[in-house]
């Protein structure tokens, strides 16, 4: 893995602390998945991958018929939640999100902080028929074939963890895919760059990646600002019909459920409550 990651994400970077923890092991684990499979093999697998699912004609459809787009996330754990569903099978998460009437899944596959996996990307698209989000933190071309190769549909960026370069550079391989982005933003500044990319999903975390506190206000301040010809994701401690409302009514039509939906036994019943809650 070339050295220039090290120097982006070193001791001095400008980072916020959960985030610059988890970006830390990032690098390391990258570098060790980079030496294990070349650059021509990750983009051979990347090119023999099942065809691409349209990410953001799932939440368009949605809309157009004046239902929420939801993307029902499937984790195992989180930083904040600590493990958030055991017995946990994403395959049967899938099933039961697809029945409940989410647009499109979301699946984390960050081992150290997630405990997730490529392989429960793998089996709940292989589940189900909805485009599925990569959740990772991506830093590096390499991933960005790595997610197509697992069947992901979209890939998420993190403005706060790239620089205007690397996100750009990302986006274009990504496109090159045929892959959608998601283009993640947590204050105005964020937003601003992030609308110099080319993606119409501009999503809304709630959450502070360095404190991890959740403010659902954050959409309410942020959403308003989006141009119309970009689509705002609220994403992050949604929990209530009132919750969905609020996003709803601050001009975010699409959401990004996690934590919520996984701790529920009925998770279909549940995402059907977000569903319809607007
Ligand atoms: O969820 C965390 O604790 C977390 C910590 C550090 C970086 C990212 C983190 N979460 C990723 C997400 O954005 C959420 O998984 C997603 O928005 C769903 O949120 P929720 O509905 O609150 O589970």
């Amino acid at each position: 893995m070339p050295d220039i990651l090290t120097s982006a994400y070193g001791l001095d970077a400008d980072l916020p602390d959960v985030l610059k923890r988890i970006l830390a092991d990032k690098v390391e684990e990258v570098r060790q998945r980079s030496g294990a499979k070349s650059q021509s093999a990750i983009e051979s697998a990347a090119a023999n991958a099942p065809r691409p699912r349209d990410f953001v004609g799932a939440l368009c459809e949605r809309i157009s018929e004046g239902r929420i787009g939801l993307i029902a996330e499937i984790k195992k754990a989180s930083p904040s939640g600590g493990v958030i569903r055991e017995p946990f099978e994403p395959a049967a998460l899938a099933r039961a999100y697809e029945a409940g009437g989410a647009a499109c899944l979301s699946v984390l596959t960050d081992a150290p902080w997630f405990q997730g996996a490529a392989e429960h990307l793998v089996a709940a698209r292989a589940a189900c028929k909805l485009p599925v989000l990569r959740k990772d933190f991506l830093i590096s071309p390499w991933q960005v074939f790595e997610s197509r190769a697992m069947g992901a549909d979209c890939i998420l960026l993190i403005l706060a963890a790239l620089s205007d370069d690397q996100a750009r550079e990302l986006e274009a391989i990504a496109r090159s895919l045929d892959m959608a982005v998601l283009a993640e933003v947590h204050d105005e500044r964020e937003l601003e760059r992030a609308l110099g990319l080319e993606t119409r999903l501009i999503g809304v975390n709630n959450r502070n990646l360095r404190t991890l506190v959740t403010d659902i206000a954050t959409t309410e301040r942020l959403a308003p600002l989006v141009p119309p010809d970009r689509l705002p994701v609220a994403e992050s401690g949604l929990r209530t019909a009132a919750d969905v409302h609020r996003m709803a009514e601050a001009g975010a039509r699409c959401i990004l459920v996690g934590e919520h939906l996984l701790r529920e036994v009925d998770v279909e019943a549940a995402a059907r409550a977000m569903v319809e809650a607007a």
